[in-house]
C-alpha cells in the first residue's frame, strides 16, 4: 500500500464520524484532501452537511466538489473537525502546518467539539520535533521575532535553524498575510513549556504545536486503518 492508498484508508475511516446535519471543519493537507474527496461522493448521494475550510486551498477544493461552505462567523459553533498532521505523538499532540495553514487550522479544530486527526502511520513519533515547527508571524518586526524565538527556545535547551519559509524566490504568505518561521528543533521534549514561551512573543501569531485538541488519530498502515486515543 502507498501512503496515498493509508491517507484514503485514513480518510475513508474518519468519514464514519460523520453524521447527515453535522458542521464540519475541514482540514488542509495532502490527507485532508481525500477525506473531502470522499465527504463529496457522500453528499452527492444525499448526505447534507455544513463546511468551514480551513484554507483558502481546501475552500477551492470543496467548492468545486459541491461541498457546501460557510464561513466561521456563520457557524462559529462546530460539531467536529477532521484534519491531517505533520507529526503526532502518543498524548496527541500534534505538529501542524506544514502547509500553512496552521493558525485558521487551530482556530477551527478549537471552535469544534471534538478533532479527529488523519494520517499515514509515518507521522507517528515518540517525540515531536524532526519535523520542522512551524511558527507564523507578523511580517512586521520578523527579524526581531526570530531572535525572540532564538532566545526563547535557548531558555528550553532547544537550538537549531530557524529558516523564513519561501515560495520560490518569494516570501511564503499564509491565507492571514502572515510569515512562516520553520524551527528545526530536532526535538521537543516539553511541547507545553515551548508553547507557553512562543505564546509569549508578540509577533508570533500562532505556532503549530496542537496540544489537548485532538482526542482521536486514525492512523493507517499496510494493515488499515486503526483509532488511536490519547495516552
Ligand atoms: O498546514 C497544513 C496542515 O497542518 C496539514 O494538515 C499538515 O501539513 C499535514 O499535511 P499532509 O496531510 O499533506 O501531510
Amino acid at each position: 500500500m502507498d501512503a496515498r492508498e493509508m491517507k484514503i484508508k485514513a480518510a475513508a475511516a474518519a468519514l464514519e464520524h460523520v453524521e447527515s446535519g453535522m458542521k464540519l471543519g475541514i482540514g488542509t493537507g495532502s490527507t485532508a484532501d481525500e477525506f473531502v474527496r470522499l465527504l463529496a461522493e457522500k453528499v452527492a448521494a444525499g448526505m447534507k452537511v455544513e463546511g468551514v475550510p480551513t484554507s483558502e486551498r481546501t475552500a477551492r477544493l470543496c467548492l468545486e466538489l459541491g461541498i457546501t461552505l460557510r464561513s466561521l462567523d456563520e457557524l462559529p459553533e462546530l460539531d467536529l473537525t477532521i484534519d491531517g498532521a505533520d507529526e503526532l505523538d502518543a498524548r496527541l499532540t500534534l505538529i501542524k502546518g506544514g502547509g500553512g495553514a496552521l493558525l485558521r487550522e487551530k482556530i477551527v479544530a478549537c471552535a469544534s467539539r471534538k478533532m479527529i486527526v488523519i494520517a499515514d502511520e509515518s507521522k507517528q513519533v515518540e517525540t515531536l520535533g524532526a519535523f520542522p515547527l512551524p511558527i507564523e508571524v507578523n511580517p512586521f518586526g520578523h527579524v526581531a521575532t526570530r531572535i525572540a524565538i532564538e532566545r526563547a527556545a535557548s531558555r528550553l535547551g532547544l537550538s537549531g535553524a530557524l529558516n523564513l519559509r519561501m515560495a520560490g524566490s518569494e516570501r511564503f504568505h499564509t491565507d492571514g498575510g502572515h510569515l512562516i518561521i520553520d524551527a528545526s528543533f530536532g526535538r521537543i521534549p516539553d511541547a507545553e513549556a515551548l508553547s507557553a514561551e512562543l505564546a509569549a512573543i508578540p509577533g508570533v501569531v500562532e505556532h503549530g504545536l496542537f496540544i489537548h485538541i485532538a482526542s482521536l488519530a486514525i492512523i493507517a498502515g499496510p494493515a488499515g486503518a486503526r483509532t488511536v486515543t490519547a495516552q
